[in-house]
């Protein structure tokens, strides 16, 4: 295990990375769960009279959403309600001139750590730890903390370099989520564990189906990566439709592991028995699935499908969601994915909610988030944690504590 902030000394000068990666508009970061969850770090490292610098990136370069992190300062400020330093620099002059000025209670953010070349190239954390990047900013803090969960997959320099070359700590966001998002292998349950797969990238979730073989009693299948199974099931859907980009590439890329998935867990996996669609009327429609037609858009699955998943939640120990059962975004089609998280919400099972998107449905249909183990603001990471896979920026810590 890692050491925590909890292991700190009061009054540090400290090197915090955190994930505030978010939505961008009008070339303006978007506040999201991340902001909160990591000001409420911050809070408790003031609260114990460090000086913080924080570190964080933002988009890639070449995409659009690869903008400077001076928005992300303003939001963050908001969440703090108080004042928060931004510095358009990294480790040249200017960032090291603002470190060196902050005292006690002070907040600075630097710019998007992206920015700095020295960042991205994927290496080990020895060949990081030996950059410029980390030389020069390292000699200017007391230790570093990694609250960064939810990018804790990827062997950049600001998550896997520092903490050889300083004494490194997990932050309270991080401890958090890894100890939530671990639980599948850690933790034994008496009872049945259920797993809720849905959403888009089909990709992501077959190999949590093989690697959690063990472990998980049932999957519950819905969202695109549902119709994939039931197209393998013999179905009439999991076509693209009027120029959707969802199904026929993984189809043509994940089919055969699909129906060899099928095969061998099909005992364990439940799929939809009825799907909805947009009916002529604008009203939401609903069809078994034997009578499927192969051009038509299907949004959620059906309410026969929904009323089983609550049941097996209902009678689970466990329940584990990535990704949703429908296009909830739009309420005609988010019965699906509410009916269940709302099973879990009412019972007292363990349960954790992972993916952007899919965790936004519990405040936009009035969940209360209280109700649920965890709810994780990883996407990438989180998946990992559940097929069992390491994450560096973990494994660094541990290793160094
Ligand atoms: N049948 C469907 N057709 C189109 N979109 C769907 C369907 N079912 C679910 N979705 C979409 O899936 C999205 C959620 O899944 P997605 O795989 O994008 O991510 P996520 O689980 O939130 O996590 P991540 O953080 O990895 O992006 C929702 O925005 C929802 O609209
Ligand atoms: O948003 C995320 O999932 C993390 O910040 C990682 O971002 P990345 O996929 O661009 O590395």
């Amino acid at each position: 295990m890692f050491d925590t902030i909890d292991d700190l000394e009061p009054g540090q000068r400290l090197l915090v990375r955190v994930d505030l990666n978010a939505p961008v508009e009008d070339g303006r970061g978007q506040d999201n769960r991340r902001f909160a969850r990591h000001a409420d770090s911050i809070r408790a490292l003031l609260e114990d009279d460090h000086a913080v610098t924080v570190m964080a990136h933002q988009g890639r370069p070449g995409r659009d959403t690869f903008i400077s992190l001076e928005s992300h300062a303003e939001i963050l400020a908001d969440h703090l309600d108080r004042p928060v330093d931004f510095v358009a620099d990294t480790y040249g002059e200017e960032a090291l001139e603002a470190i060196d000025d902050l005292e006690t209670g002070d907040v600075l953010v630097l710019e998007n750590v992206r920015m700095c070349e020295d960042e991205l190239p994927e290496k080990d954390p020895e060949e990081h730890a030996d950059s410029e990047f980390v030389r020069t900013l390292a000699p200017h803090f007391d230790a570093y903390v990694n609250d960064a969960y939810s990018a804790a997959h990827r062997a950049h320099a600001s998550l896997v370099g520092f903490p050889l070359v300083m004494d490194a700590y997990a932050g309270p966001v991080m401890d958090a989520e890894y100890t939530a998002n671990s639980a599948i292998q850690d933790r034994e349950f008496d009872g049945p564990v259920t797993m809720v797969l849905g959403g888009t990238k089909a990709e992501d979730l077959i190999p949590v189906i093989e690697q959690v073989d063990e472990t998980v009693d049932r999957f519950c299948l819905g969202g695109i990566v549902g119709e994939l199974f039931l197209r393998a099931a013999g179905h009439d859907v999991g076509y693209d439709v009027d120029g959707t980009e969802f199904f026929d590439h993984q189809w043509d890329d994940h089919a055969d592991t699909i129906e060899r998935i099928l095969e061998t867990y099909g005992d364990r996996l439940t799929l939809a028995t009825d799907l909805a669609y947009e009916g002529d009327d604008g009203d939401r429609a609903e069809v078994d699935v034997e009578d499927l037609e192969k051009d038509t858009s299907y949004l959620d699955v059906g309410s026969d499908t929904a009323d089983a998943y609550a049941d097996l939640v209902r009678d689970s120990e466990a329940v584990f969601v990535k990704g949703a059962l429908g296009v909830f975004e739009d309420e005609r089609f988010a019965d699906g994915t509410v009916e269940v998280l709302r099973a879990i919400a009412e019972t007292d099972c363990f349960s954790v909610v992972g993916g952007g998107d899919t965790s936004r449905a519990i405040k936009m249909y009035g969940l209360d988030e209280a109700d649920f183990s965890h709810v994780s603001i990883a996407g990438g990471a989180y998946v990992r944690a559940l097929t069992g896979d390491t994450l560096v920026g973990v494994e660094v810590l541990e290793r160094e504590a």
